[in-house]
């Protein structure tokens, strides 16, 4: 069976900047798949190519089993895109937007409700859309994306600019979305956003693919400790450095934290001094993965 997206080798150019730089992936039927990144690493124009925006300089690519460039009709009516900066049509309420996507599609206009419930807007239908809020704007732009049922939907940091509220609004609004068996494909600089939806991720700097799969295989596969801290006080750094199981402790005035590859051991140790006041256990994250990457910080 073709994969949903298939690219091979792709490569883009602007100038002496190699934005795309030998990118080969596949996204299967029903995935939800994250491409990550910092700025400028290529994100935006690796989904322009394979959106049927972007002429790839170099590389294979199909979508759906055809080719996205020059301009594929047959493609369009399949696919749904959500682009970085959302354009609306003036003066229309958050319902007539709808309506006026989906005519192009030949949606008949009482799908533009669903849509608005799908999205938690039901109750900004009659409202402009110059009036609604960050968060709102970017939930009528999936909507938008969505309105003629694509099989494919790709989405292009849609959280950006939105407080931390709204942004895991929408998240669960992406979360449904991605329940109906659709193929997604989502930008993103966060890689808290990543690793609670995305099936697989894609992680990017400078134009290439650093690594590929699902996130809690790339946390696992890079054997980092976990980190035990309480607050600053509770126990010694001393008696710290000596539980069993402990491999570093260090205490900066307001916790102290210990590393361990046996967290447990470490826990039981801790409770049997009854230190375990205000702990907190944390894991790695893609952020250690993309410092293991890159030896560089994450900074989106
Ligand atoms: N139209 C263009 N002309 C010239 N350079 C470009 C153009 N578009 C992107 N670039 C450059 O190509 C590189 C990759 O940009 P791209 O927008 O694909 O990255 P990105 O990962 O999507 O970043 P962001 O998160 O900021 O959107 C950057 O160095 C950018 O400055």
């Amino acid at each position: 069976m073709a994969q949903t997206i298939e690219v091979t080798g792709l490569r883009k150019r602007y100038g002496d900047v190699r934005a795309v730089d030998g990118v080969t992936f596949a996204v299967e039927e029903g995935e939800f798949f994250g491409i990550l990144g910092p700025n400028g690493a290529g994100k935006t124009t690796t989904l322009e190519i394979i959106e049927g925006l972007r002429e790839p300089d170099e590389g294979d690519l199909t979508v759906l089993g055809l080719s996205p460039w020059p301009r594929n009709p047959k493609l369009l009516p399949r696919i749904g895109v959500q682009l970085q900066a959302s354009a609306f049509f003036e003066r229309l309420t958050a319902r007539e937007q709808l309506q006026t996507f989906g005519s192009l599609y030949g949606v008949p206009a009482k799908k533009a409700d669903a849509m608005l419930e799908l999205v938690g807007l039901d109750d900004k239908a009659d409202v402009r859309v110059e009036k609604l809020s960050g968060g709102q704007a970017q939930r009528l732009s999936i909507a938008c994306a969505l309105v003629h049922d694509p099989e494919l939907l790709f989405l292009d940091e849609p959280t950006a600019a939105l407080d931390p509220q709204a942004r895991r609004n929408l998240w669960d609004v992406l979360r449904e979305i991605s329940t109906e068996g659709r193929s997604i494909v989502l930008t993103t600089h966060y890689m808290d956003e990543a690793e609670s939806l995305c099936d697989r991720v894609a992680i990017m700097d400078a134009g290439k693919i650093l690594k590929l799969g699902p996130p809690a295989v790339l946390v696992r596969g890079l054997d980092a400790p976990a980190r035990i801290s309480v607050a600053s006080g509770v126990l010694a750094v001393e008696d710290a450095r000596v539980l069993p199981g402990a491999d570093e402790a260090g205490d900066d005035g307001v916790s102290l934290t210990i590393s361990t590859r046996d967290p447990s051991a470490v826990v039981a140790a801790m409770a049997a001094k009854d230190a375990l006041d205000g702990v907190q256990i944390r894991g790695a994250t893609l952020e250690d993965v993309f410092l293991e990457l890159t030896g560089r910080e994450y900074r989106a």
